[in-house]
């Protein structure tokens, strides 16, 4: 057993510290040459770089933000009001945790079943397929109690109490992070509401009270780019997703039958329609395919806000969006069912949505799905 994936109870270790100056790769992380990046670098995919700085109702940022969506449902936002150095440090912490000690990143090792946690390449959860990278993923809420949207302690808190008191600055950046994405969510749902007709208040109060994913994305070099992905071809099963690319390349969106690549802009942030807010939106905008390729010299690391709703909101579209020619494209549904069937029962890919839905349909009489989070 090669020493890098030697087993622990079992469970097959990704350590990438070892893994990444290695010429082969083991089995697990070869993907079907029908899934692997095609050799020639991908073209480029025009995504507007929306100018948020006239506010969420201009109406030149209303018209573009909808056309992306109804599109290919990737969009990139510029003066966000987010301060670059903020997201510098969010880069730097990842950087520092990540070149930490296997071990030491196992303190926070995500159990099964759970969205949170550290993952290195998923080994455990699933056999085929693994994606090139490791994750730390955590939760962004504001307790009930405190009110308002003070994602700030929950951050804070993780770090401290799951990694220990070294990590205090790392969760104080996180905390800020955190809470900048969600104010900046907040005004996305409002352009959203606009594009749909649904006015700007709808969709700010059925997030106001998100229960959010952070994820941090950190892919080593692999001297076998071409037969592996760093995180494979998917459809965020969340609502939406706000992302920053560092300046390597990676990102691919499937539109127009080719995977096209997204070219990182330090000052933008990348932000994608998920499947939660396609059935919000009754599939008039839509929950795009993309993936996530690795190269053979430098890692390329990723910062995904993945806004969610409360769990046990109904995810359902407005009324306006309902009518003859446009009837109901998916059954009501919460969030905690689609996030417990992403973590326990499906392996989320182009199909989740569909998956789910017939899995509802199939286990209607079945007791409600409880999700152990982090
Ligand atoms: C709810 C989630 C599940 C995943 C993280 C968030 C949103 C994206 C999902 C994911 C990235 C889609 C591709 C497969 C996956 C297993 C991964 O590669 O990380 C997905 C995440 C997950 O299930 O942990
Ligand atoms: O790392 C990236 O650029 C994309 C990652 C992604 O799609 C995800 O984490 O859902
Ligand atoms: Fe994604």
């Amino acid at each position: 057993m090669r020493a890098e994936t030697m087993k622990e109870q079992g469970l097959v270790v990704f350590d990438a510290s070892r893994l990444s100056a290695q010429p082969d790769i083991p089995q697990e992380f070869i993907w079907p040459s029908d899934e692997s990046p095609t050799p020639d670098a991908a073209e480029e995919l025009a995504v507007p770089l929306i100018d948020l700085s006239g506010g969420a109702a201009n109406p030149e940022v209303v018209r573009q933000v909808g056309e992306a969506c109804a599109l290919h449902g990737f969009f990139q936002v510029v003066n966000h009001g987010i301060d670059p150095e903020l997201v510098a440090d969010a880069h730097r912490c990842m950087d520092a945790f990540f070149t930490r000690p296997l071990a030491e990143k196992q303190r926070a090792q995500r159990r099964p079943g759970d969205s949170c946690g550290y993952a290195s390449s998923f080994t455990g959860r699933f056999a085929t397929k693994l994606p090139w990278k490791e994750t730390l993923s955590f939760r962004s809420y504001s307790p009930a109690a405190a009110g308002g949207d003070h994602h700030q302690q929950v951050v804070l808190d993780y770090f401290v109490v799951t990694l220990g008191e070294d990590y205090r600055r790392h969760g104080e950046v996180y905390a800020r992070y955190c809470s900048e994405m969600s104010r900046l969510s907040l005004e996305i749902m409002e352009v959203l509401g606009c594009s749909l007709g649904v006015g700007p208040t709808h969709f700010r109060r059925f997030f106001q009270g998100n229960d959010s994913i952070m994820r941090l994305n950190y892919y080593p070099p692999c001297q076998r780019p071409l037969d592996t992905l760093g995180t494979g071809p998917h459809c965020d099963p969340t609502s939406l997703t706000i992302l920053h690319q560092d300046d390597v390349a990676g990102l691919q969106v499937f539109s127009g039958g080719r995977w096209l690549s997204i070219r990182p802009h330090a000052a933008a942030f990348v932000v994608n329609i998920g499947d939660t807010f396609m059935a919000l939106s009754n599939a008039r905008y839509r929950s795009c395919l993309h993936r996530a390729v690795v190269n053979s010299r430098v890692p390329r690391r990723s910062l995904a806000f993945f806004l969610c709703p409360a769990m046990d909101k109904l995810v359902r579209p407005p009324p306006e969006l309902v009518d003859d020619s446009h009837p109901r494209a998916y059954p009501d549904f919460t969030w905690r069912a689609l996030l417990d069937f992403t973590m326990r029962h499906y392996r989320a890919d182009m199909r989740t949505l569909q998956a789910f839905t017939h899995w509802l349909q199939g286990s209607s009489s079945s007791s409600s799905t409880s999700i152990s989070t982090c």
